[in-house]
């Protein structure tokens, strides 16, 4: 395993790069070659599902060159090797000696998948049997609370990949909820979070799912304590904890020790990447609110994508696809970020789901030998939905000094069909991507000021520059039937391994985060310090003392 700079697929990159990028001009090749889309898309389908996706990269500063040079690095970096290991349970994430797994929770077909020797389906199987079955109770109202009633309300506490898939796929599979059950998510310390949620809900009909792999988590662990405590105001028997709270964990421990009785304990394991997880117990408030078939049809989709990304040719292979061509602009156009950019409604957690599956993954610069990278890794992941994007940042993508690469998604069918506004959605969808790519030069700019009446004719010449657009700016765009379980589940799956498949080019291990630890660390060396005690604080540089003290100078709880 070398540095990515120096594979020789990367090295003829850099000379294609140099000697022909500026003749990548995606206007004149679309002129050129009516092929191009054909050649440049992608088709996936379910074999047992309904997921259905279009991928189409035609609009890429790339030409079959290009594509040729960019699969040659994926294959010269061994990305199949490496996918292999993941799937056969070698401890790829070495600095913490542990296999990678999450491919094994939505393993719907069974087939045997290892960790140390041992097969973990059967104990996969376990789980997902427990969380069905509690899933089934909360909906069939025969999970009673204290006082003999039905829940109505089910409330997650947990913090990064112990929040963020279960808020993003809830919010995205909204319209398979049942009416009068909702959830809740607490996720920050911020006493906010909690107070405004306890402030929706009844202490009788309330679930609590404490969900936090390694159960040490600070807000997490602080977030329960104060609800369980708001509980017990009410219930006031510690007996009652047991219908009302639930936990999602590796600790077993910890769990009982926080008062949670492990029978009300839904496991997973240390191969489950936090980032990773919603696929496991992590997911339980998915599977209450959207039903456990359609948390199963969830996992089905995301077991469908595996198997392409498992199976097909690297040049058919969308997840390696889509991660080559995120490396074409990050590492040879300086691209810093990606956009990602759901033209639907209920996908509007997705880009702030995968800010954490992108930069907690691959924001590393030691290569999986212990040197420096000297090259860029992981891109800085943002967006929003489609179209208030457009009325907010698009002008920078447009005309601005960055080069942004955009993944546009889609879906063909809305759960909401109102008058026009499905086909205005996707017309924007579609002229984005075309205008981004196609521009508008001086010619179409002036004889368009020159058409306009409102503008005086000695204005022209000041005002053309401004309302010119380069284009040639590079966009994916994705489209899929509906937005069901199972296209949801390949969509996130496809992300998943892009991410891989850009950690192996770039040799970084994409499976630990030790980048969070800091600040976690110095967090409580800070906290006994902020007492009322009067004391001035004089143990950190001038600023962070300086901050600490106006804290303690001017608090008054
Ligand atoms: O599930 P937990 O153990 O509570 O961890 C919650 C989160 O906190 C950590 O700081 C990690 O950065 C995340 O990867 C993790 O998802």
């Amino acid at each position: 395993m070398v540095k990515a700079t120096q594979l020789g697929a990367w090295q003829q990159l850099q000379k294609h790069y140099d000697t022909i990028c500026k003749s990548l001009v995606m206007k004149d090749m679309f002129a050129q070659d009516k092929e191009r889309f054909e050649r440049f898309h992608r088709t996936f389908k379910g074999e047992h599902t309904d997921a259905s996706i279009l991928f189409d990269f035609s609009k890429n500063r790339i030409n079959d060159e290009t594509f040729k040079l960019l699969l040659n690095l994926a294959k010269e970096a061994d990305v199949e090797g490496m996918r292999d290991k993941m799937f056969s349970g070698e401890h790829i994430n070495f600095t913490e000696d542990r296999a990678v797994l999450h491919v094994a929770l939505r393993n719907v077909s069974n087939e045997p998948i290892m960790d140390n020797g041992k097969d973990v389906m059967p104990e996969v199987n376990e789980v997902l049997a427990q969380m069905k079955q509690c899933a089934d109770s909360i909906r069939d109202g025969s999970w009673k609370g204290y006082t003999g009633k039905r829940i109505t309300d089910v409330v997650n506490i947990g913090i990064g990949g112990s929040d963020l898939g279960p808020v993003m796929v809830t919010e995205a599979l909204k319209p398979y909820a049942q009416e009068g059950l909702n959830v809740h998510f607490v996720s920050n310390i911020d006493g906010t979070h909690l107070a405004e949620v306890l402030k929706a809900i009844n202490p009788e009909t309330s679930l609590f799912i404490i969900a936090s792999k390694t159960f040490t988590t600070q807000e997490t662990i602080t977030n329960a304590e104060s609800a369980k405590a708001w509980f017990l105001e009410s219930a006031k028997d510690k007996a009652h904890v047991a219908k009302h709270f639930v936990a999602l964990s590796t600790n077993a421990d910890a769990v009982s020790k926080f008062g949670i009785d492990t029978k009300n304990m839904f496991k997973f394991w240390d191969w489950v990447g936090g980032r990773y997880s919603l696929w496991s117990a992590i997911g339980l408030s998915i599977a209450i609110y959207i039903g456990f078939d359609n948390f199963h049809q969830l996992l089905t989709g995301a077991h469908e994508m595996d198997k392409h990304f498992r199976t097909a040719p690297l040049d058919q292979n969308i997840p390696v696809i889509l991660g080559v061509l995120g490396i074409w602009y990050n590492n040879f156009f300086g691209a810093e970020t990606e956009a990602i950019l759901p033209y639907d409604q209920y996908m509007h957690r997705f880009p702030a789901y995968f800010q954490q599956g992108d930069m907690e993954s691959n924001g590393k610069y030691v290569t999986r030998t212990g040197e420096r990278v000297d090259y860029s890794t992981g891109p800085i992941i943002w967006g929003e939905p489609g179209t208030n994007g457009q009325h907010a940042f698009y002008q920078l993508i447009h005309q601005g000094t960055k080069i942004v690469p955009c993944d546009f998604l889609a879906p063909i069918e809305t759960f909401n069909p109102i008058g026009k506004h499905h086909d205005i959605l996707l017309s924007n969808f579609f002229a984005q991507t075309e205008a981004l790519m196609r521009g508008k030069d001086e010619q179409q700019v002036r004889a368009e000021l020159q058409n306009d009446k409102s503008v005086k004719l000695d204005q022209i010449d000041r005002i053309v520059p401004h309302k010119i657009f380069l284009g040639n700016r590079p966009t994916n765009s994705i489209m899929f039937q509906k937005l069901t379980p199972a296209t949801l589940g390949a969509l996130i799956a496809m992300y998943e391994h892009k991410i891989f498949t850009q950690g192996v080019i770039w040799n970084i291990n994409s499976f630990d985060q030790w980048g969070v630890e800091l600040g976690k660390q110095l967090a409580k060396a800070i906290l006994p310090e902020l007492g009322k005690d009067g004391k001035t604080i004089d143990s950190h540089d001038a600023s962070t003392n300086g901050l600490i003290n106006y804290y303690k100078q001017n608090k008054k709880q």
